[in-house]
């Protein structure tokens, strides 16, 4: 009897933490991560890390001066490898987060290449290396694959032209921030989900003192329920051209204001001039290369010679380029590569061939090319995110479905600037659905351009 009732008061706690703990793996894995993952990594890390890096082959011979310290001053006989010197160890709800002082010898490269050893042998879910400074490396830990259910870290960065769109494979936001990248593509094949990495985008703007203004040749299908924080809108080739010739219309004017204030860039000028930022996002850009007779090749031309000219120049006019298409190469015709070379930002979601992959990523960092062309199906919004820098990671949108993006639109739309030039494209706000009334006026602030 006594044993039943110490099988019950010990067992059945027992059981129902183990229980609880198994629960939480599958479905709570930040839970789980914090409670059990976290405490035996940093064990595991602590215990094992000058082993670890001896055997991945992260040691250096210490100095002449530091070999003699040790033998004469240390008194010790064997003088060992050093691997690195840790700075800094910090846990987070994803993962575990090393600094690492590199000693002369090694660079960052060396300990990127062991990554996967190390990966495996503290038994994380990914091990990331980031240079913080010269002589300086991150080892970006994460406990379990942060990219299977997204949760956006907070604070994330902030700036005047910053929008957290995706979380990456480290735990970090994956940020676009127009002033360092100011113009990108989004590739992807049906159902890769680029139109959540737009909407995303898209809500993330609406928040911000931006112009947007939409091109979408499928006659609005995705864009015009955006409508009320749009500035000007265009659902089909014509208006496309238009729209393009009125914003380089616009750039131009910018380039006479900076150039009577003998400044450079927008945001050289004072607050009160300073024009407002536009952000153009095109939607399946192939359309606007699409010609079914010698008129509409005329048309193509003049829009993609628009194109590459704001691709260009207008940057230092505050008006920034987000592309977004299945494929971009030049099959799609005369230009495509040349405005391909502007968009130096890169987002590459699953594609149907190796080919789609090397137009998206190619050219700017070739090692993520493989990467894309293992991005699985079932798993829609999983994206390699590449820069001119060469480096490359795995993001992963969170979910947005369209009427929370259309609602954060419509709650924003105060903030929507009327610039005068883009006026005659100005969207109609339409009803909204099943609300029974139409979505609230837009009040549009007085452009300072
Ligand atoms: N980050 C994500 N997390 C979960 N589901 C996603 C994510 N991104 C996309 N999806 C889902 O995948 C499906 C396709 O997404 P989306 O419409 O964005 O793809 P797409 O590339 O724009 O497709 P198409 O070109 O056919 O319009 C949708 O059902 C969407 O809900």
């Amino acid at each position: 009897m006594t044993d039943l009732s110490t099988l019950w008061e010990v067992g059945l706690p027992l059981a129902g933490t183990a229980g609880g703990l198994g629960y939480a793996k599958v479905r709570a894995p930040r839970v789980f991560w914090s409670l059990v993952g976290l405490p035996v990594a940093r064990v595991r890390f602590a215990v094992t890390y000058r082993s670890t890096m001896d055997v991945c082959g992260l040691t250096v011979q210490p100095s002449r001066l530091r070999a003699f310290m040790i033998r004469n001053v240390a008194r010790r006989a064997d003088v060992q490898p050093m691997p690195p010197k840790v700075r800094r160890v910090r846990g987070s709800s994803t993962g575990l987060r090393v600094t690492l002082r590199l000693p002369a010898g090694l660079e960052p490269s060396d300990v990127m290449a062991a990554s996967e050893r190390l990966r495996h042998a503290w038994g994380v879910h990914s091990v990331n290396v980031a240079e913080v400074k010269p002589g300086f490396v991150e080892l970006r830990m994460t406990g379990y694959d942060v990219l299977r259910r997204v949760k956006m870290p907070r604070p994330v960065a902030s700036g005047p032209m910053t929008v957290p769109v995706a979380l990456r494979e480290d735990g970090t936001a994956f940020v676009r921030d127009y002033l360092k990248v100011p113009h990108a593509l989004t590739l992807g094949a049906n159902q890769s989900g680029k139109s959540m990495y737009q909407r995303n985008l898209i809500a993330g703007l609406a928040r911000l003192r931006v112009a947007l203004v939409g091109i979408d040749c499928k006659r609005g299908v995705e864009q015009q329920r955006y409508a009320p924080r749009l500035s000007a809108l265009a659902i089909t080739p014509e208006e496309a051209s238009g729209l393009l010739e009125a914003l380089v219309e616009e750039m131009e004017a910018r380039f006479d204001l900076l150039s009577e204030h003998g400044v450079s860039d927008v945001w050289e000028l004072p607050d009160g001039v300073r024009p407002v930022p536009v952000v153009l996002l095109v939607d399946e850009v192939a359309e606007l290369f699409l010609v079914a007779t010698k008129k509409d090749e005329e048309r193509r031309d003049r829009m993609v010679t628009q194109l590459i000219r704001l691709g260009q120049m207008a940057r230092a006019a505050g008006i920034f380029l987000e592309v977004c298409g299945q494929r971009f190469g030049s099959d799609l015709g005369k230009g495509a590569t040349a405005l391909r070379a502007q968009l130096t930002g890169r987002v590459v979601h699953r594609v149907n061939d190796k080919q789609t992959a090397e137009m998206g990523l190619g050219d700017i960092a070739p090692d993520a090319v493989m990467a894309v062309t293992s991005i699985p199906p079932d798993l829609p919004g999983l994206a390699v995110a590449g820069d001119t820098s060469g480096g490359w990671s795995r993001i992963r949108t969170p979910e947005l479905s369209t009427a929370d993006a259309a609602a954060i639109c419509a709650d924003c739309a105060h903030l929507t600037p009327n610039v005068p030039r883009l006026a005659p494209f100005r969207p109609v706000v339409p009803i909204a659905a099943g609300s029974g009334g139409p979505v609230p006026l837009v009040k549009p602030i007085p452009a300072t351009s």
